[in-house]
């Protein structure tokens, strides 16, 4: 612990200062009414890091980014972002913060670039050395691909058109962290393309972290270093797409047939066994395929899982043999 956190909890202030760390989240419970939506989240995002959040309709995706933005109040639990915590985050904070949130319908009326331009007023004064605020708005309509509509009133926008807007106002202030919330809902495969290029660029030349919630798994694949996957309140998984990919790519199904019979075998080492099989049975194996388990594929086998209690208490999995390393 650094002196200045050990101070700040000398006096009941949890607040932290370590500056690796963008989001630190201990024992994060939610409860609407009676129903207890986050029971015991536990993560940490580094800084620069693109965290990609995965998990079933309900199972308290938006809630919990909701709660790391300071728009919703937690029931219990410890939550740090850029330092503080966000029920209790200034406008300064809050300019150090950038918000996509799921739909947002306000301002119809008002034209693309005005309220951009608009927005952008907010930030110059928090405009840094190191970070400038706010963005140019031309640059930034450029870098979204609203240039041309520009002019349009927001009300005429179409939903793709609408997503981009969304996004520029919420980088228009050049945030250190940035919260997206299912961003590429209603994109078409080109702005998926350039969204995705996006993402890398602000994590890369800006240093921008990145928390996203999205139910695109090879969305999730392509931009985020990391996935944490949400399911019944907890974390059931957090690591890299490769540690899960990898993992996965060991549990292969082989089908084949000889004569008129057909086989289906999982199998840990699809090469191995394949060796095997076509030795003790050569040219009377046809029809083979192998097919390795993708992130989907685990995906939906730990939610399924986890939904039938086949997970113990620390939320680890039983029978589905993912190294612990990567369950949290
Ligand atoms: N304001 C609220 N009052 C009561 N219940 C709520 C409220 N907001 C969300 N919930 C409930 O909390 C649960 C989690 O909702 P949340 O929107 O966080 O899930 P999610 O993982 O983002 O889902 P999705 O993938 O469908 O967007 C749901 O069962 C939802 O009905």
């Amino acid at each position: 612990m650094t002196k200045a956190n050990e101070l700040n909890t000398a006096f009941g202030n949890h607040e932290t200062f370590d500056n690796e760390i963008a989001v630190e989240v201990r024992d994060l419970a939610m409860k609407y009414r009676d129903v207890d939506v986050l029971k015991s989240v536990d993560f940490t995002v580094r800084k620069g890091e693109v965290l990609a959040f995965l998990g079933p309709n309900g199972a308290g995706k938006t809630t919990t980014v909701e709660i790391l933005e300071g728009f919703r109040a937690r029931s219990s639990g410890t939550v740090s972002v850029l330092g503080r915590d966000p029920v209790r985050g200034d406008e300064h904070w809050r300019s150090r913060v950038g918000v996509v949130l799921q739909s947002w319908r306000d301002h119809g009326r008002w034209k693309v670039r005005d309220l951009l331009s608009y927005q952008a007023r907010f930030y110059a004064p928090y405009s840094e050395p190191h970070r400038s605020r706010p963005r140019d708005v031309d640059q930034l309509l450029e870098l979204v691909g609203l240039s041309e509509d520009r002019k349009k009133k927001i009300a005429s926008l179409s939903g793709g058109q609408r997503r981009r807007l969304d996004l520029a106002v919420g980088i228009v202030g050049r945030p250190e962290l940035l919260f997206l919330d299912e961003p590429t809902a209603g994109f078409d495969p080109e702005a998926r393309r350039n969204f995705h290029e996006l993402v890398h660029r602000l994590a890369r030349e800006e240093d921008t972290t990145i928390l996203l919630t999205t139910h695109d798994l090879d969305e999730a694949e392509k931009i985020a270093d990391r996935i944490l996957i949400l399911a019944g309140g907890r974390v059931i998984a957090d690591g890299t797409a490769e540690e899960l990919a990898a993992r996965v790519q060991s549990t292969a199904e082989v089908k084949w047939r000889r004569g008129t019979q057909r086989f289906v075998q999982e199998t840990d080492n699809s090469t191995a066994f394949i060796r095997d099989l076509l030795a003790q049975h050569g040219d009377e194996v046809t029809n083979l395929e192998v097919h390795q388990a993708d992130l989907e594929d685990i995906y939906l086998r730990m939610v399924h899982l986890h939904e039938n209690g086949q997970a113990d208490l620390n939320g680890d999995m039983i029978g589905i043999g993912l190294p612990k390393e990567i369950m949290r």
